[in-house]
C-alpha cells in the first residue's frame, strides 16, 4: 500500500511516512493509492473478531509491512480497551444474538478515555506514531487545531511520550466550559502538552497549523506533525468502528438497508465511514448531519462548494466553515457529485430546531444526548421521514453529554453530574497561553518552548 497526494497523484509515501509528515511536500492530502476491499466472507469472520482484533486486521491493510501482525494486535488490544455499544434510545444494547425491535441505534463511540470518538484515531495514532518515532530516533512536535474534543483526544494520546511535544490550538471562546477545562489540564506543570487558546475561530486555529506546515523551513526546524484529520494517519482508524459496528448491525437485521447519521464538520468522520463503506462494510447510505456550519450540505444539495466563515452553535466541535476533507472526500469519488449523492445524503440544524429536540428526546425518553449527537439525531429522523423503506438507523454518538454541561443543564433545566474523568480535570490547575491567531506568535511560542 502506497499513497499519493490528492494535489499530485505522482508524489508517492509509505504509511509511515505520510504520518510523521502528515502533508505531502505540495501541501496536498496523503490518499491510499486503493481502498482494499475485503471479500464478504472475510468481512463476516472480522465480524465475529472483538473490535480491537478487527481492527488490527483492518489496520494491516493500510500500513503495509511497517508492523507485523502480532504488533498491529498488540497495540490494537492496548489503544481498544473500552466499551462501543450500540443502544437504543431505551438503553437496550444491540446484540446481533438477541436484536431488540427497534430500528434505531445510537453508536456510542464516547467511552474512551475522554469521552469522544476522537479517542480511537487519536489512540491508534499515538502509539503507531510513538512505534516508528522509537526506531528511527525522530521527535515531533505535534500541532493540533481543535473546535473542542480532537485537542483532549491528542494530548491524552501522546501525555508523557518520549520525543514529542503537542501543542493545542482552541479558540478561545469557542468550545465548551467543560471542554476547556480539560484540554488546559493535561499532565502536570511539567507535561509535554502545551494549551494555546487563540482569540479567533476554529478556522483560525486550523489555518494557523496549516500555514505553519507550508513553510517547510519552519516544518524543519520544529519537526512539525499535525494531528488533525489532515493526517491521513488520523482518518484511516476512523474507518475501522464503521466496519465493525456496520458487521454487527447487520448480522442483527440481515434484510434491512444499514443508514448511518454522521454529526459532521471537518468531515474526517464521514471521510472514516466512506473508506469502511469502500472496503465492503455493508453499509448502504451515510446521512451528513451539520449545524448551520453547512458548506458541505450545500455542496450536495446545489453542487456548490462554497466555505464561509464559522458561526459559533451549541454543537461548537462542528463550528467549521472550511472542512479539512473535503478534496479527500471529491477524491474518495472520483470528483463525481451524482455518485456521492446516492451515498451521502445532507441536512442542518440550527440551534433554536437542537435545543428543543434535545429537550424533547430527554423528557420522553430519559436519553441525553449531546449537541452533536442531537443533530444526527434530527438527520435520522429527517432522513426516515423521507425514506420509510425497511432500514436499521446507526446515529454516531459523539461525545458525553456531560462535556457540554454548561448549555446542557440550561436547556433540560437539570445538574448533570461529572464522570470522573471529567471530574479530575477540575482538581488540577488550568495551563494555557493566550496568544493571537498569527504565525509569527505561533512561531515564537514555539521556540519559547521548545528551543
Ligand atoms: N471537531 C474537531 C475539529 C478538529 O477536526 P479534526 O477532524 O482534525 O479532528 C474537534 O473537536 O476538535
Amino acid at each position: 500500500m502506497t499513497y499519493h497526494s490528492h494535489l499530485d497523484p505522482g508524489m508517492a509515501a509509505r504509511f509511515g511516512d505520510a504520518l510523521l509528515a502528515s502533508l505531502a511536500p505540495d501541501g496536498g492530502l496523503w490518499m491510499p493509492d486503493v481502498i482494499p476491499h475485503i471479500p464478504a466472507s472475510r468481512m463476516a469472520t472480522l465480524g465475529a473478531m472483538s473490535f480491537a482484533d478487527c481492527a488490527a486486521e483492518l489496520a494491516a491493510h493500510f500500513t503495509d509491512s511497517l508492523f507485523d501482525p502480532d504488533a498491529l494486535r498488540a497495540l490494537c488490544r492496548d489503544a481498544y480497551s473500552y466499551d462501543m455499544p450500540m443502544v437504543t434510545s431505551a438503553g437496550e444494547r444491540l446484540d446481533p444474538a438477541m436484536p431488540p425491535q427497534s430500528d434505531h441505534f445510537f453508536l456510542e463511540l464516547f467511552h474512551g478515555p475522554t469521552l469522544a470518538f476522537k479517542d480511537f484515531a487519536a489512540r491508534f495514532m499515538g502509539r503507531a506514531a510513538s512505534r516508528l518515532m522509537q526506531a528511527s530516533g525522530e521527535r515531533r512536535t505535534i500541532l493540533v487545531a481543535t473546535s473542542g474534543d480532537t485537542g483532549g483526544a491528542i494530548g491524552d494520546a501522546f501525555l508523557g511520550q518520549d520525543g514529542v511535544d503537542v501543542f493545542i490550538l482552541f479558540p478561545e471562546g469557542g468550545v465548551s466550559t467543560v471542554q476547556e477545562q480539560q484540554l488546559c489540564t493535561i499532565g502536570g506543570a511539567n507535561s509535554n502538552v502545551h494549551t494555546l487558546s487563540v482569540t479567533g475561530t476554529f478556522d483560525d486555529c486550523q489555518a494557523l497549523v496549516k500555514g505553519a506546515f507550508a513553510d517547510p523551513a519552519l516544518s524543519a526546524r520544529f519537526d512539525l506533525m499535525s494531528a488533525n484529520s489532515i493526517n491521513v494517519g488520523r482518518v484511516i482508524p476512523q474507518s475501522f468502528y464503521y466496519v465493525w459496528a456496520s458487521l454487527h448491525a447487520k448480522a442483527a437485521y440481515p434484510e434491512r438497508d444499514l443508514v448511518i447519521s454522521i454529526p459532521s464538520g471537518n468531515l474526517g468522520n464521514l471521510t472514516g465511514g466512506l473508506i469502511a463503506q469502500q472496503m465492503g462494510a455493508p453499509i448502504d447510505r451515510f446521512i451528513v448531519a451539520h449545524n448551520v456550519n453547512d458548506p458541505f450540505v450545500d455542496y450536495l444539495v446545489v453542487g456548490e462548494y462554497r466555505p464561509r466563515p464559522s458561526v459559533p452553535t451549541l454543537s461548537n466541535a462542528m463550528d467549521i466553515g472550511r472542512p479539512n476533507n473535503f478534496p479527500r472526500i471529491l477524491s474518495l469519488f472520483d470528483q463525481n457529485l451524482e455518485v456521492l449523492r446516492r451515498v451521502c445524503w445532507g441536512v442542518s440544524f440550527d440551534d433554536d430546531t437542537t435545543a428543543a429536540h434535545l429537550r424533547r428526546h430527554y423528557r420522553e425518553t430519559g436519553y441525553l444526548m449531546c449537541p452533536h449527537t442531537t443533530v444526527g439525531h434530527m438527520g435520522t429522523l429527517a432522513f426516515r421521514h423521507l425514506h420509510p423503506d425497511d432500514a436499521t438507523f446507526l446515529t454516531v454518538a459523539t461525545a458525553h453529554p456531560a462535556k457540554f454541561a454548561d448549555s446542557l443543564e440550561k436547556i433540560i433545566d437539570e445538574t448533570l453530574s461529572m464522570p470522573e474523568r471529567l471530574a479530575r480535570a477540575y482538581q488540577t490547575e488550568k495551563r494555557v497561553t493566550p496568544i493571537e491567531p498569527t504565525l509569527d506568535a505561533l512561531v515564537g511560542h514555539l521556540a519559547s518552548v521548545l528551543e
